[in-house]
């Protein structure tokens, strides 16, 4: 059986990935398993462990980093993200293509480990309506959204290391583009 892809989906915070993810993960042609991540953040309302994040402490997630638990990791805003490894390798054994939604420091660390990786950054259709979904959410203090938004100006400096650039403006036509792109890429390997 041929291993699945790594799809790399990253883009400033606020940015729309999740609301896009959520009308194309569940197309069986992409043949997808999203890869829930580890963090220390507290779970903002709604959200449940080991669906939306496997919500962590400090010390377990310091933990991981040493036993080399995890493919990549960040530090992003006062709290750690990172992706754990061996659910990627084992989804990807078994032919799943894999999705990460994960911020740049993070990409850029699978990038380097995994040059195949297919990396597709999202884009805001300009910097004020980023300002607008961040503060629209209502999941962080002033001083988060102040951080959050100072990191998407630097963030949005990385794109030129990605693959596609897909821009959100209406959230189905970015998640039709992204479908586009994986099914050719599947294709391309089929045919490796
Ligand atoms: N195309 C769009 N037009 C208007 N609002 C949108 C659009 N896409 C997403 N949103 C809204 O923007 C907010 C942020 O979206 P979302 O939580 O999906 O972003 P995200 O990139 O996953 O954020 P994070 O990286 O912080 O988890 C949400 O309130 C969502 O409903
Ligand atoms: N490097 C990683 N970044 C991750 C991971 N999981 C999520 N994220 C990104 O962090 C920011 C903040 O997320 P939020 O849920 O607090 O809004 C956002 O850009 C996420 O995409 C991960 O495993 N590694």
């Amino acid at each position: 059986m041929k291993r699945g892809l790594l799809i790399i989906l990253s883009g400033p915070s606020g940015v729309g990935k999740g609301t896009i993810r959520k009308y194309f993960e569940k197309d069986d042609r992409l043949n997808l398993a999203y890869s829930t991540s580890m963090t220390t953040r507290s779970p903002r309302q709604g959200e449940k462990d080991g669906v939306d994040y496997f919500f962590t402490t400090k010390e377990k997630f310091e933990e991981a980093i040493k036993n080399g638990e995890l493919l990549e990791y960040a530090e992003f805003v006062g709290n750690y993200y990172g992706t754990p490894l061996n659910e990627v390798e084992r989804l990807r054994n078994e032919g799943k293509n894999v999705l990460l939604e994960i911020e740049v420091q993070g990409a850029t660390q699978v990038q380097k480990r995994c040059p195949d990786a297919l990396s597709i950054f999202i884009i805001p259709p300009s910097m004020d309506e980023l300002e607008r979904r961040i503060r629209g959410r209502r999941s962080e203090p002033e001083e988060i959204i102040q951080q959050r938004l100072a990191k998407a100006s630097h963030e949005m400096k990385m794109i030129p290391n990605y693959k596609y650039i897909v821009c959100n403006d209406d959230p189905k036509l970015a998640a039709e583009l992204i479908k586009t792109i994986i099914l050719r890429h599947m294709e391309l390997e089929e045919n490796k």
